[in-house]
């Protein structure tokens, strides 16, 4: 353990998972007193770098993790990555000791896509790609050959980032793409599922919050939606707000509206939707904050991480939009330890941009190491200043 405790009676949130999300998460909570303590897979992770105290553990192994819950008995368990052992925290749950944010069961049903799949597809009847899962190549061919079709895409059913996801347009792309979903997800949990490709005209994150009102009812807030593009299964660009027709906007907001209520609990959730003319389709769901959302840094008053930090602990929420903005991801370009960032000064240069550097300690050429913001008068000319101010930094080693 690094670090010491803050005081004994304040308010304690214990992240599992402490990346760039979770170092946002942790200032915004220790703005209204709160303890944090910082957990990840390896040190010096940018939570750890901002948290009252961190620890190293695995965060798959439910030993490690009940020990470490014993250990710090926080009052608030915050899942922060895609790569913990649920089931542990359903246990802990039932103890009743602690919150996990937002409950145990939205955790376990959105961290594997086959229990967010049977939720909102099979239980709410919302609209999602024709999709299949499939624990061995043979299943996965059936599934193709017997209805999925080409194009598709075949992902790990435990990962986020586009990690081990591949796109198969045809018969001989699907082995390597079943070799890639087994070998590269953030767990291997023995099945992949495999989505039929939507053709969308954009796609976007729509940033929900479920939020304890004055009469301490729960209320359902929307953010401005975040348009983004996407490569190999990641964001590279975001922006908000995506212009989208009313019908559009309204068909997203109640499948967002009914996939958080069958979810519950209170917090942030990041709905990720397919959008064609008035069309809606569910992709996913996250439920803490969404990368797409970093943008919120420069767009909106309360942040996605201040709304997440509100919400949680019961505060007033305001998801309102004040600058059109973007935001555009610096990627580490090259595999190396203890890297160092040139053009800083030119990057701040770029007018009404904004820079954060994550401090991860490692580099790897497509991990996200920062992220560049901007406003503007309009989306292109804010997704333009925040790509230029991306660019001009240059990782390099030290
Ligand atoms: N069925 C699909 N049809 C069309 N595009 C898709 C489909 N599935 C995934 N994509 C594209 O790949 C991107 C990443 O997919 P997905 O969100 O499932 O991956 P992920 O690993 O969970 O990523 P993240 O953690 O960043 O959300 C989507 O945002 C979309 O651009
Ligand atoms: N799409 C989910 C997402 O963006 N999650 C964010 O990335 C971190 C992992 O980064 P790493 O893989 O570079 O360690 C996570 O800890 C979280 O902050
Ligand atoms: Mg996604």
């Amino acid at each position: 353990m690094i670090g010491t405790p803050l005081t004994p009676n304040a308010t304690r949130a214990l992240l599992l998972g402490s990346g760039e999300l979770g170092k946002e998460l942790t200032i915004a909570l220790q703005r209204y007193g709160v303890e944090v303590i910082a957990v990840d897979r390896y040190a010096n992770a940018p939570a750890q770098q901002v948290a009252h105290r961190s620890h190293v553990i695995d965060m798959t192994d439910a030993v490690a993790v009940k020990q470490l819950i014993a250990l710090e008995r926080p009052h608030f368990i915050i899942p922060e990555i895609e790569a913990i052992a649920t089931a542990a925290l359903a246990e802990i749950e039932a103890e009743g000791l602690c919150t996990i944010v937002p409950n145990a069961r939205a955790i376990q049903l959105t961290m594997n896509r086959e229990g967010i799949r049977a939720l909102a597809a099979e239980e709410l009847g919302i609209a999602t790609s024709a999709y299949a899962f499939a624990e061995s190549f043979e299943e996965l061919q059936a599934a193709v050959d017997g209805g999925i079709g080409y194009p598709c895409f075949i992902k790990p059913t435990m990962s986020s980032s586009g990690k081990g996801q591949s796109m198969v347009k045809s018969a001989e792309q699907l082995r390597p793409a079943w070799d890639t979903a087994k070998a590269s997800g953030r767990v291997d949990t023995g099945k992949v599922i495999v989505e039929a490709k939507i053709e969308f005209d954009f796609e976007i994150t729509l940033l929900t919050v479920r939020a304890l009102n004055a009469q301490g009812e729960i209320e359902t807030h929307f953010c401005e939606p975040i348009g983004h593009r996407q490569e190999q299964g990641d964001y590279r660009e975001s922006w908000q707000p995506q212009a989208m027709t009313a019908a559009a906007l309204a068909n997203a907001q109640a499948i967002a509206l009914k996939i958080c209520a069958a979810l519950g609990g209170l917090g942030l959730f990041g709905v990720e939707l397919f959008v064609q003319g008035d069309t809606v389709w569910f992709s996913e769901v996250s439920p803490r904050p969404h990368d797409t959302g970093m943008v919120t840094m420069v767009t909106q008053r309360q942040t996605e991480f201040d709304l997440h930090a509100r919400a949680i602990l019961g505060l007033p929420v305001n998801p309102a939009l004040q600058n059109i903005g973007a935001s555009a991801v610096i990627l580490g370009g090259v595999d190396a330890e203890g890297v160092v960032y040139a053009g800083l000064a030119q990057a701040l240069a770029v007018p009404d941009s904004d820079i954060r550097l994550f401090g991860k300690p490692v580099a790897y050429s497509h991990r996200r190491m920062g992220v560049a913001l901007a406003t503007g008068t309009s989306i292109e000319a804010a997704r333009s200043k925040a790509v230029q101010a991306a660019q001009l930094i240059v990782i390099k080693t030290a």
